[in-house]
């Protein structure tokens, strides 16, 4: 048996294992069976594998529920970069991922007693290779139409290095199936994508206020996507719709979160990505080398009480600031 903890970062949910409580060596076979498995009986969208690393204070992996594996997750990050920080007592470190090894610190809470941690997200990559997406003879989709997917929309493909293509949209397009549509037959047998891709709508609330859905590669709707909230604030920057540098407010269905884009003269090298690291549950579980899993006891904690509150106040707000937002039931 070993102990485990659920959380989430923008009520994108994780379980979080640390490694270093298994008594054998796993298989990324059984990492994908138990992720399938304790998603399913968890209703969370991924794992987040904690073990040593040599370049950084910790290495973390990431599962999406469907048992592939992502090269990165925002907000799974945050929550990592918390789990870290209490088990090592640190506050500013590295971590490494699949591709990057990423700062992460604790910083000023954006509500309440929420702890709240700023992760890097980097490389940012534009070329189609990165993601990977086959468009013809392009080397970069950076605001601008395909008019085989929806017309009227300008798309930017963006790696992060997890792969991205974003939209802004109207409010009427955000509540329609547009969205869901387009990202199933993006992750499923298709020309341009053959990796699958995270989708994001975004709509623009006001000044430095923008919504962002995500539909995830490998997990489908979820409440938030850190990589995509991130990569979006980035085309905001693109279309000179706000400033590097200053952080800007992104709204999703699960709460809110800052971010900060750095770069200059059109070279953007990476974004913060700042919100909660909540951790809902103190879980007790077993693992198998052949991919069982089960969970034997899962005990509750307060935070998510002091969480709901801010997801409540971010829910009052958009309702004032877009009443026609239909948000996703959480
Ligand atoms: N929710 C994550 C991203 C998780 C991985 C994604 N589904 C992928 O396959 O790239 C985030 O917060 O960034």
């Amino acid at each position: 048996m070993i102990s485990a903890i659920q959380s989430h970062g923008s009520k994108n949910n994780f379980i979080i294992i640390d490694e270093k409580d298994i008594q054998f060596k796993p298989s990324d076979e059984a990492r994908a069976a138990w992720t399938k498995k304790l998603c399913v009986d968890t209703q969370t969208d991924g794992l987040l594998f904690i073990s040593e690393s040599v370049k950084a204070q910790a290495k973390m992996r990431v599962f999406n529920s469907d048992g592939s594996e992502a090269s990165m997750c925002g907000n799974g990050l945050r929550c990592a970069a918390r789990y870290i920080a209490e088990r090592d007592q640190v506050e500013s470190f590295e971590v490494e991922t699949m591709k990057a090894v990423l700062h992460v610190e604790q910083v000023d809470e954006l509500y309440g007693d929420i702890p709240t941690y700023s992760v890097e997200i980097s490389p940012v990559l534009f070329d189609l290779e990165s993601l990977p997406l086959k468009l013809g003879q392009k080397k970069q989709l950076i605001l601008e139409p395909v008019p085989e997917w929806e017309k009227d929309c300008l798309y930017t493909a963006i790696a992060v290095p997890n792969p991205h293509v974003i939209t802004n949209v109207p409010v009427e397009m955000i509540n329609s199936d547009s969205q869901e549509k387009l990202a199933t037959s993006f992750n499923s047998e298709n020309e341009w994508f053959t990796d699958g891709v995270n989708v994001s709508y975004v709509v623009e609330l006001g000044e430095g206020e923008f919504f962002v859905r995500t539909f995830e590669r490998g997990v489908g709707f979820t409440n938030a996507c850190g990589t995509a909230m991130s990569s979006s604030s980035l085309v905001q920057v693109l279309a000179g719709k706000w400033r590097p540098g200053v952080p800007i407010n992104i709204f999703n269905d699960g709460g809110r979160v800052k971010c900060v884009v750095h770069g200059e003269n059109d070279q953007y090298d990476h974004i913060d990505l700042i919100g909660n690291a909540t951790f809902t549950h103190h879980l007790e579980l077993t693992l198998s080398e052949n991919g069982e899993a089960a969970i034997l006891k899962s005990n509750e904690t307060n935070e998510d009480k002091i969480y709901e509150k801010m997801a409540e106040a971010s829910k009052e707000y958009l309702r004032n600031v877009q009443p026609e937002l239909k948000l996703r039931q959480n």
